[in-house]
């Protein structure tokens, strides 16, 4: 199981795919993991090195004590990028992992050539209903109840109705209440309006028209804050499209490798003129 120490936390990752192709780094949501990438890969295009990761308080990474700051999640993945040697990603980040990406492409612009923005935003809900979910998860059966008001607002209506949420309700259940809480704190005290609106960097945003977490609008506005970002709405989907619609969304993040020339361009060169 490949791990590395980064001294204050222990990050598990998956290093797939083409080792000497562009990078493709993957950052999930809370409360899941690098499962939550299963199903798209096999539909990724062929060429790529395909890096995930356990965010801290996650999966198999490390969970320190709670809370976590922002600038910590941000650090993780840039150190993780270090001792991989990855430079020039496209660097994929869904909901709290698209908080990371921003984050990490105002700091490191060495490491991220183009962006991809998927059910997030620039700031998510507000410091009161992330204070109230910090003291649920703290409660017993606060996680039970976490994972049901997570599942509502993730998956569209037919899918709960199917039954298919239930091995994502089961996974957010057994979530270390130390670790949702460290990241949801991070989350809380995140506002990256004025950040994000000074990227200058090739940029996809993904939103799910059935989200309930992090709603159109919200992934639209973030995405403008961009000049000539794309934005892409996938109907019937929700908070995690990986999961829910993974041939949607491998199809619309393979449009944009391919509109960025990403497979086309080695680390260290520049993109290729379209
Ligand atoms: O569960 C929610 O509604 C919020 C989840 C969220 O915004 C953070 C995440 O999914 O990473």
């Amino acid at each position: 199981m490949p791990l590395v120490d980064l001294g204050d936390v222990t990050l598990h990752y998956l290093d797939e795919g083409a080792p000497s192709g562009p990078p493709l780094v993957l950052a999930h949501a809370l409360g899941t993991g690098t499962m939550l990438w299963d199903n798209i890969l096999p539909l990724l295009p062929p060429g790529l090195r395909v890096v995930r990761y356990d965010m801290r308080g996650h999966g198999r990474s490390s969970t320190p004590p709670a809370p976590y700051s922002m600038g910590a999640l941000i650090r993780d993945a840039e150190r993780l990028m270090d001792h991989l040697g990855l430079r020039d990603a496209m660097f994929v980040g869904l909901s709290i992992g698209g908080m990371v990406a921003q984050g990490l492409a105002v700091k490191r612009p060495d490491l991220i050539r183009a962006l991809v923005l998927s059910n997030t935003g620039a700031k998510i809900a507000t410091p009161e209903i992330w204070a109230e979910r910090i003291a649920t998860a703290r409660r017993p059966g606060g996680m039970e109840e976490l994972a049901r008001g997570s599942c509502e607002r993730w998956f569209p209506r037919a899918y709960v109705k199917a039954g298919h949420h239930q091995p994502w309700y089961e996974h957010l259940c057994a979530h270390d209440p130390e670790g949702f809480a460290g990241c949801a704190a991070a989350i809380s005290g995140t506002d990256f309006y004025t950040p994000t609106s000074g990227l200058r960097i090739p940029t996809l945003g993904i939103a799910g028209s059935e989200d309930g977490s992090t709603p159109p609008d919200l992934v639209r506005e973030t995405t403008d804050l961009i000049p000539g970002a794309q934005f892409r709405l996938l109907r019937g989907t929700g908070h995690v499209p990986p999961i829910d619609a993974p041939q949607d969304y491998a199809a619309c993040l393979g449009g944009f490798i391919d509109a960025t020339g990403h497979l086309r361009t080695a680390p260290g060169d520049s993109p290729p003129s379209r």
